[in-house]
């Protein structure tokens, strides 16, 4: 279980979250929206524990996680980040092979797993920098699985993946059973995974709850200035259209 107790995050004299206390069972997804800059990938490092909290505590199975050692630490939680940019000369198989655990080093078997997972094999010697955005997006994809935590936190997971890898990463995660706690700009996307989405705005928590709880149009017009129109589909899934700008 992860928890989120009484949280504040800033960035300068900006505050960007403010008491947000939630609870997040294990295997569950918890979504992020809202806004450029209105300070999801701050959250995900806070709770990674890379950007110092202002005020409250994260939580992972009883655990404060700022309190641990990183090397204990690195076996809970695996994050990927944003604008990864490839680092010189390493092939994919060597970039995945950084995710490996210091204490269990890097086994044969659970690398050619990720790599098989994440469809990674052919071009497995190929160097980083001659791959496209998404191919480079699967290979740290990859790094974090390696990892095998049981939390995973992905800041916009659905960068440069077109929709068949977006579709198919998405569900090996899923089939792995990790808590999970991932940025997204596609508001459908997010509705489709997560069992429940934190919506931030204005400095502060939104909303938090259910697809179906969050993705209304007056917390959208608040959070993102326009108008849209929401389904429900056959499936009982939220789909929200935009319309425009918020009139
Ligand atoms: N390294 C930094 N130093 C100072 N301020 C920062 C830094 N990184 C981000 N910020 C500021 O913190 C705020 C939150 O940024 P953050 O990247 O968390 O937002 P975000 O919701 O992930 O945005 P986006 O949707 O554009 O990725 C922004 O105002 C940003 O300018």
């Amino acid at each position: 279980m992860l928890e989120l107790n009484t949280l504040e995050l800033r960035r300068g004299h900006r505050q960007l979250v403010t008491d947000l206390s939630l609870q997040l069972p294990q295997g569950q997804w918890l979504g992020l929206l809202g806004a450029n800059g209105c300070g999801k990938t701050s959250l995900l490092k806070s709770i990674a524990g890379l950007w110092p909290l202002s005020r409250g505590r994260v939580c992972f199975a009883g655990a404060s996680l700022a309190e641990m050692a990183p090397l204990a630490r690195a076996e809970l939680v695996s994050i990927l980040v944003q604008h990864n940019q490839p680092s010189g000369g390493l092939t994919v198989e060597q970039t995945v092979a950084l995710g490996a655990s210091p204490a269990r080093g890097c086994e044969r078997a659970a690398l050619e797993q990720v790599l098989l997972e994440c469809e990674l094999l052919a071009m497995r010697q190929r160097p980083l920098d001659s791959l496209s955005g998404g191919q480079v997006q699967r290979t740290m994809i990859a790094q974090a699985l390696l990892q095998d935590t049981p939390l995973l936190l992905l800041d916009e997971p659905a960068n440069h993946l077109d929709v068949y890898h977006l579709y198919t990463t998405l569900a090996r995660i899923r089939q792995r059973s990790m808590s999970v706690v991932a940025s997204f700009h596609d508001m459908n996307l997010a509705a489709q995974w997560c069992d429940r989405l934190l919506l931030l705005g204005e400095g502060r928590v939104l909303a938090h709850g259910t697809p179906e709880q969050v993705l209304t149009p007056s917390l959208l017009r608040q959070a993102f200035r326009v108008d849209t129109e929401i389904h429900t589909g056959t499936d009982g899934q939220r789909q929200v259209r935009i319309l425009g700008a918020a009139r």
